[in-house]
């Protein structure tokens, strides 16, 4: 159902959603890291520093790696940089882990993912000291996001939560649908959203009936990767509509896994892609190089 406003001569027009500025959000976020990173410089304390790994040459995913360096050189960290072939064994990523879990001047571990098929993600993120793990997908950091007492929180669920923070929107109460399961987005996501006090139901291959659901939804999370699946019609009139979905169409548009314009006329606030959820997946891996950074400091 559209939302409609009278205007003042007494006809209806249709009302469009807010739109949340990742961009902006994730601007500002950056800005106040830089500045604490230059307080820590001026009081002696140790520089952030992130290494990123990347194996093999997925175009996105180099794009990606390319952003989170450039990420940690504008707000002053130091950032070590590891390209490997795509036929890394996987016993040698390991031992390049563990070489990082040693260094005292790295406090942040990331492997982008995906990684080629014969190395086990599993493998990977157990392998990360989980004070280093600053995409919080280690099952420690997991598992203290399900005690409702988290330490390093996934990046992009983490990102979520920021802007609804930032908008105001809090979701004590709220219905949430999260649609997705994955283990970077759709499970956190939701342990994230219970934290904050939702009533949250997770959506999945196997849900019967995803509209009537999302029917219900106050908060719509969409983490599919199915490019514009989620039909406008299908949202509560006044949700507010997280889109996580980044997927590129053969024309070479960028499109979420929200239908847009059919979501905008009945949410009340839509995160745009791109320019949403993207940008704060990068600027929250920041914000959690910084805090492992002070809490290894603390030791
Ligand atoms: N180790 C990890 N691997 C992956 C993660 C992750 O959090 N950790 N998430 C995704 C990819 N990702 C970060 O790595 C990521 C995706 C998209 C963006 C982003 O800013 N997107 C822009 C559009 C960029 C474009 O033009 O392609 C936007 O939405 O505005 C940042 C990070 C999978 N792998």
């Amino acid at each position: 159902m559209s939302r409609r406003l009278a205007n003042r001569v007494g006809e209806e027009t249709l009302l469009d959603s807010q739109i949340i500025d990742g961009k902006a959000v994730a601007a500002r976020l950056r800005a106040s890291i830089a500045q604490q990173v230059a307080e820590r410089v001026e009081r002696g304390a140790s520089v952030p520093g992130l290494a990123v790994v990347l194996v093999g040459e997925d175009p996105a995913s180099r794009v990606y790696v390319g952003s989170k360096v450039r990420a940690c050189e504008e707000v002053g960290f130091l950032s070590r940089n590891f390209s490997l072939p795509k036929n890394t064994d996987q016993a040698s990523l390991l031992a390049l882990i563990e070489q990082l879990n040693q260094d005292p001047e790295i406090h942040g571990i990331l492997v982008q993912l995906p990684l080629p098929e014969q190395i086990s993600v599993n493998a990977v993120v157990e392998k990360i000291d989980p004070r280093k793990d600053v995409d919080g997908f280690h099952p420690y950091n997991l598992g203290r996001l399900a005690a409702k007492s988290p330490t390093l929180r996934p990046c992009t669920p983490y990102g979520c939560m920021r802007l609804l923070q930032a908008y105001g929107i809090d979701p004590t109460g709220k219905k949430a649908v999260v649609v997705g399961a994955s283990n970077i987005v759709g499970r956190p996501v939701a342990l994230e959203l219970l934290m904050a006090g939702a009533t949250v139901t997770i959506c999945h291959s196997k849900t019967q009936n995803l509209p009537a659901e999302l029917a219900q939804a106050d908060i719509v999370i969409a983490a599919v990767g199915i490019p514009e699946f989620i039909q406008g019609t299908w949202l509560k009139s006044g949700a507010v509509v997280i889109d996580v979905g980044i997927n590129r169409l053969p024309s070479g548009a960028l499109v979420g896994d929200v239908e847009f314009a059919g979501a905008r006329q009945t949410a009340a606030a839509i995160t745009p892609v791109p320019g949403g959820v993207g940008p704060m997946t990068i600027a929250c891996l920041l914000q959690n190089t910084l805090e492992a950074c002070a809490a290894l400091e603390a030791v």
